[in-house]
């Protein structure tokens, strides 16, 4: 295990910003941490970084901790949303300052150099001023500075966020691939549900200082540990229902489930595409009535009154969408569904 967080407590005065958090990345791996703002991600992420000193707890490397060893000691390499490349200096300057503070050799930091701008889509760049450069290529810059000293682990905090939407899913794509191909143990803190399952092997859920649960992205997406979990990764409703020979049934209808479930009470959460607009001679559809509909790009999103459920979300295509006051058959897709325990 590469890099281990044993109960790992940061306290500020009065105030816990991070309890007793266990956590390990294996050699190779991408770890989100995903939360809310405010949860504490930062704050743990500072001190496996060494910026912030735990106040119980350690911050291990294959064993051995890393109470003792300073920042710039750790090995470790840093990326923050905004980059914060230095000003003064060129692209080359910016992405070879960790092989000039190692006494790299001149020739062979500029082959890094040269290296690095390839690898993260900047091949040419490095007479660039940084001040002159796009967010994300800045970010990009940022990215190549932190891994050209071989940084025996990555830590990324909200790398993406200061970028706009469309540039931050492109950027996610090209940095999953690089992490892929590097081989790099990364630790990411995001509050970005996509960013975080594009990017991550394992995914976890933090809120208020503790981690809620760690796994697989599909499975912490289809199976959160709790309804803050589920609630946290974009269920709106959360009701009681039952699995049966792979079929969970609840009040708003059934739906096949992936995966192993054992038979038994389950609790049901639907995400805003859970129930969607029946077709005609459907199956097991149930009956509401539509008390609000919105137009999004894709889709409208109903707002449906179920009776003995109350009011959940649905969906309908754009050109078919009930009114507000019509009755509308509804059936459950499972693509919007996911199973918590008890
Ligand atoms: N240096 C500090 N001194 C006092 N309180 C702090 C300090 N740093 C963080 N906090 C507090 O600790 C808590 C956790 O902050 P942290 O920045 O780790 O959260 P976060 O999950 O990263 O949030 P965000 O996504 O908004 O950055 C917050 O309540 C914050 O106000």
């Amino acid at each position: 295990m590469a890099l281990q967080v044993d109960g790992v407590t940061v306290r500020y005065g009065d105030l816990t910003a991070v309890s007793g958090v266990d956590l390990s990345v294996a050699d190779g791996e991408v770890l989100a941490l995903l939360g809310p703002s405010g949860c504490g991600k930062s704050t743990l992420l500072r001190a496996v970084a060494g910026l912030e000193r735990p106040t119980a707890g350690a911050v291990r490397w294959d064993g051995r901790d890393l109470a003792d060893v300073p920042v710039h000691r750790r090995e470790f390499g840093l990326v923050f949303q905004d980059g914060q490349l230095f000003p003064h200096r060129d692209v080359a300057g910016n992405v070879a300052f960790g092989l000039r503070m190692r006494g790299t050799a001149k020739g062979e930091q500029a082959a890094r150099v040269a290296e690095l701008l390839d690898l993260v889509g900047l091949g040419g760049y490095q007479r660039r001023r940084v001040t002159e450069l796009s967010g994300g290529e800045q970010q990009r810059v940022a990215l190549a500075r932190a891994l050209a000293p071989h940084p025996r682990l990555l830590l990324l905090d909200e790398p993406l966020s200061a970028l706009d939407r469309a540039l931050r899913d492109q950027l996610a794509v090209d940095l999953a691939d690089l992490l892929r191909r590097t081989a790099t143990t990364a630790l990411l803190v995001t509050h970005d549900h996509d960013e975080a399952f594009t990017l991550a092997d394992r995914v976890a859920v933090m809120s208020a200082g503790r981690l809620l649960q760690v796994g697989r992205p599909a499975e912490v997406w289809r199976r959160p540990a709790s309804e803050e979990v589920a609630r946290f990764l974009g269920c709106t409703s959360v009701v009681p229902g039952r699995v049966e020979d792979g079929v969970v049934s609840c009040a708003l209808g059934g739906a096949p489930v992936d995966g192993d479930v054992p038979a038994g009470p389950v609790r049901v959460g639907l995400r805003a595409t859970a129930l969607r607009v029946a077709a005609e001679q459907e199956a097991g559809a149930i009956t509401a009535e539509v008390v609000q509909r919105v137009h999004r790009r894709e889709h409208a999103r109903l707002l449906v009154r179920v009776p003995e459920v109350g009011t959940v979300e649905a969906t309908a295509p754009v050109a078919t969408a009930p009114e507000p006051g019509a009755s509308v058959r509804l059936a459950l897709d499972p693509d919007g569904l996911a199973l918590l325990p008890v």
